[in-house]
Order: C-alpha cells, then structure tokens, then sequence
C-alpha cells in the first residue's frame, strides 16, 4: 500500500524557562494513502506537538517526516498536505466561500469559487457561502476549516481535533465525508478525543507521555 506520510525517531522537547518539556521522544508513524488513523491520548501527551512536526509548523529536535514524491514537507503545496488546525485559522475578513476559495486558487484549481461552493455544500454549508467566519458558529467555522482543506483533494490530510465542535449527527456527517476523501486515496490522520472518530477509524495510535503504543 502507497504511504501517504511516513516519520521516524521524532524528538522534540520544550523548553520553557528553566524547565523542559520532553513533548516527543522518539515517535514513528505511517499513515497510507486511502486510510483513517486516529490519533489519540490524554491532553498533554503530544498530539499537537506531534501534527505540528509533521506539518513543519515545528522543528523536530531529531528525526525525519517524509512525505512520498516531496523534497521538503515543511514546504509541500497544499495539494499535498492539507490541514484542519485545531483554531481553524480562517482569515476573518473572507467570507467562508472566499476561504475556501483561497486555498483552491493557491492550489491552481480551475473555477475555485465554484469548487470552494462545492466543498461547503459537500459539509452542509452551502447557505452560508457568504458569511464571515465571525457571523457563523465555531462548528461552522471548523467545518469551513475542513472544506479548505478537502477541496484541493490532498494527499494526505492532518485534522485536529475536526468534532471538537459538532453534536452526533454533523459528527457522522464529517466522518462520511472523511472516508470519501480516503475512498480517493487520502491518508487521513486526525487527532481526536472523540469516540465517533475512534469507531470509524481504519487504525488507533495512542500517544503515551511523547511515545507511541499501539
Ligand atoms: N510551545 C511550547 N512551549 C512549552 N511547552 C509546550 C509548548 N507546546 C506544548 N508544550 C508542552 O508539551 C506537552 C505536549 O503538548 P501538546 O500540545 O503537544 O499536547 P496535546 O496532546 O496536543 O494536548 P491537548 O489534547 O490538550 O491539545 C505539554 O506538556 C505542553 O504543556
């Protein structure tokens, strides 16, 4: 099976003020394209340290991510690794459709806004096209997060904590949504506390303390 994104022997400590963090020590995962690995542990364990490794948003201490067919993934485009943050970073003076058209236009998309349209109505959101992130609620917006990431159909999709904001039945709508983008043969890792996602994931990591156990 094709691998989506690969680390090996992630290091990362903290430092804050006289005090260390040991956040990773020494993690390997692999996700395939066309899976749904959840990502879970107690708050504190590393998660976010972790994603944030494999999006280059953070410096390993030690250790490799690769990403396959990408030189640098600290400078993948977004049709390569696309991710939902945990604050959803939504530019708050678009309205949700201009969001998610950005990210479709940077990806060289044809007819963005009209894909952009698409990808909300794809998570029941199409009647909100026109609304700022600040008129909408937060699962609203975490949804919006979500369409950006899914309308440049990328390789492989990181999502934190993607249901932190949803009741029952918008939870399994976005989990029906995730595995469509794996049926196209996104590998798809996604941080969660949430049991719905545990459920229809293809594989559960635990993080233990900055370690993996299965
Ligand atoms: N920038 C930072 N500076 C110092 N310590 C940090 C920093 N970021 C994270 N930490 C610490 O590293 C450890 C792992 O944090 P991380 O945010 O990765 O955990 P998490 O599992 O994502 O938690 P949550 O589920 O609450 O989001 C925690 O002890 C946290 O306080």
């Amino acid at each position: 099976m094709t691998t989506a994104l690969r680390a090996s022997r992630l290091e990362k400590t903290h430092r804050r003020g006289g005090e260390q963090v040991h956040a990773l020590r020494g993690v390997g995962i692999e996700v395939e394209a066309g899976r749904l690995v959840a990502l879970i542990g107690r708050s504190g364990s590393g998660k976010t340290t972790l994603l944030n490794c494999l999006l280059g948003w953070e410096r390993p201490d030690r250790g490799e991510v690769e990403v396959p067919g990408v030189r640098d993934p600290a400078a993948a485009p977004w049709t390569t690794v696309a991710v939902v943050p945990q604050r959803f970073g939504l530019l708050d003076e678009l309205g949700l459709a201009d969001n998610v058209a950005l990210a479709a236009r940077l990806a060289g998309l044809p007819r963005p806004r009209e894909a952009a349209v698409e990808a909300l109505g794809e998570l029941r959101l199409a009647h909100l096209a026109d609304r700022l992130p600040g008129e909408v609620s937060l699962g609203e917006q975490q949804r919006t997060a979500l369409a950006r990431a899914l309308v440049v159909r990328p390789a492989f999709l990181v999502a934190d904590e993607p249901t932190g904001q949803l009741d029952e039945e918008l939870t399994g709508h976005v989990l029906t949504r995730l595995r469509v983008a794996c049926a196209a043969g996104t590998g798809v890792l996604v941080a969660s506390h949430d049991p719905a996602v545990v459920a229809a994931a293809d594989r559960v990591v635990r993080l233990e303390d900055g370690r993996l156990v299965d």
